[in-house]
């Protein structure tokens, strides 16, 4: 008979390619069951979007058949838990990712719209908040324009607010509590109260991810978020011009302040390219061609993906629908991507703090 042993000994030889330790000293192998003609085990990730799943699933099954029986039936439940928070504020969200831009206008709201969708598609429990104060977009992507979250008393007397779920996700716009024809002259302490309420004072329940939505610049939102929560990371989003990449490096120097660290993810260069419907074949860099992996490569993060310029993705945020919504739209494919690098790289970037700590 097999023993429990001789299976954790074949999948010591696996390793998780991110973390670089193997699967047994890195404690996600669960659940070994063995019967005479099978064995069956969980492989426990670190986040249901990893896009190493597949390899390391076939490297599972190798190791099986190398170091055990190459005949016997091999059942892998390949599953996740998300690492929890760092420290004990909103200790039922797991992750909170700020999603920023140097300039205005790069697609910042279009990428944290479908990047959020894009890690629920993959299984993600997930939250988004809007702290675009200038320029909230979220209730327009997502059709929810007019609406209003309900807020009701707890037993201790606090007012809580519900954030509005939509196609899978929570949602809290800043948007949801100002009036779109009226402008908001919005002055440093309000800032800070009022996005503050968006994480403290709403009934988030367990996220795996929360996604913020933040002003294009550096200024009192980004200084209120960055310093008042614990941030896993950031997401850059640009456009190929010199004058968005030199934003760019600005919005990108205040996170590594020694003051804020908070450690950059990648760089999404949105609008990259063009492909005329009558010309499949082309791509036409029409702003500049590999701004967004420059930009990377001077930080040493990650390059995240490029999105094409393409007209249904105007489209669809105007129309309520996000782009990731639309099963045959090739922009979708290219979000789910740069959702599985998102999730990876947090994965790694926790796996350091382990170390260090
Ligand atoms: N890849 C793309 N192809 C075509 N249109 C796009 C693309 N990305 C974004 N857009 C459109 O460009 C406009 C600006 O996008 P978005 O609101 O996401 O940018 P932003 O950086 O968040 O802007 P703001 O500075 O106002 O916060 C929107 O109309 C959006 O639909």
């Amino acid at each position: 008979m097999i023993t429990k042993e001789q299976v954790l000994h074949a999948l010591s030889h696996v390793d998780d390619p991110d973390l670089k330790k193997d699967l047994v000293t890195l404690n996600m192998i669960k659940n070994v069951e063995i019967t005479p003609s099978k064995i069956r085990f969980d492989v426990v990730l670190t986040t249901p979007a990893c896009p190493l799943k597949g390899h390391i699933e076939h490297a599972c099954r190798n190791a099986i058949a190398l170091f055990v029986d190459k005949n016997i039936a091999v059942d892998i439940n390949m599953t996740s838990h998300v690492a929890g928070p760092k420290g004990d504020q909103l200790p039922n969200i797991k992750n909170i990712i700020l999603v920023a831009s140097g300039k205005g206008g790069v697609g910042k709201s279009t990428v944290a719209a479908n990047l959020a969708l894009a890690l629920h598609a993959k299984g993600a429990k997930i939250g988004l908040i809007d702290a675009d104060i200038y320029g909230p977009s979220v209730p327009i992507m997502f059709g929810l324009e007019g609406a209003r979250p309900k807020a009701s008393k707890t037993s201790d007397g606090k007012t809580k607010i519900e954030p509005i779920t939509k196609y899978g996700i929570k949602l809290l716009s800043i948007g949801f509590f100002t009036d779109p024809n009226q402008p908001v002259p919005w002055r440093g302490p309000m800032v800070s109260t009022a996005v503050k309420q968006l994480f403290n004072d709403a009934e988030w329940g367990e996220l795996d991810y929360l996604i913020v939505d933040l002003p294009p610049g550096t200024g009192d939102v980004h200084i209120t978020v960055a310093q008042g929560f614990p941030i896993s990371g950031a997401v850059v989003v640009t456009t190929p011009q010199n004058v968005a990449l030199s934003d760019a490096v600005r919005g990108i120097g205040m996170f590594l302040m020694d003051s804020i660290n908070i450690p950059l993810l990648g760089v999404v260069e949105n609008m990259a390219y063009f492909t005329p419907a009558e010309l499949p074949d082309h791509n036409y860099y029409i702003f500049g061609k590999d701004g967004g992996k420059r930009l990377a490569e001077r930080f040493n993060a990650p390059f995240l993906g490029e999105i094409p310029l393409v007209k249904s993705i105007s489209d669809s945020g105007d129309n309520g629908l996000p782009v990731m919504m639309d099963e045959d739209n090739p922009a979708r494919t290219a979000f789910l991507e740069i959702a599985g690098k998102v999730a990876q790289q947090l994965s790694i970037e926790q796996a350091k703090v382990k170390v260090v700590s």
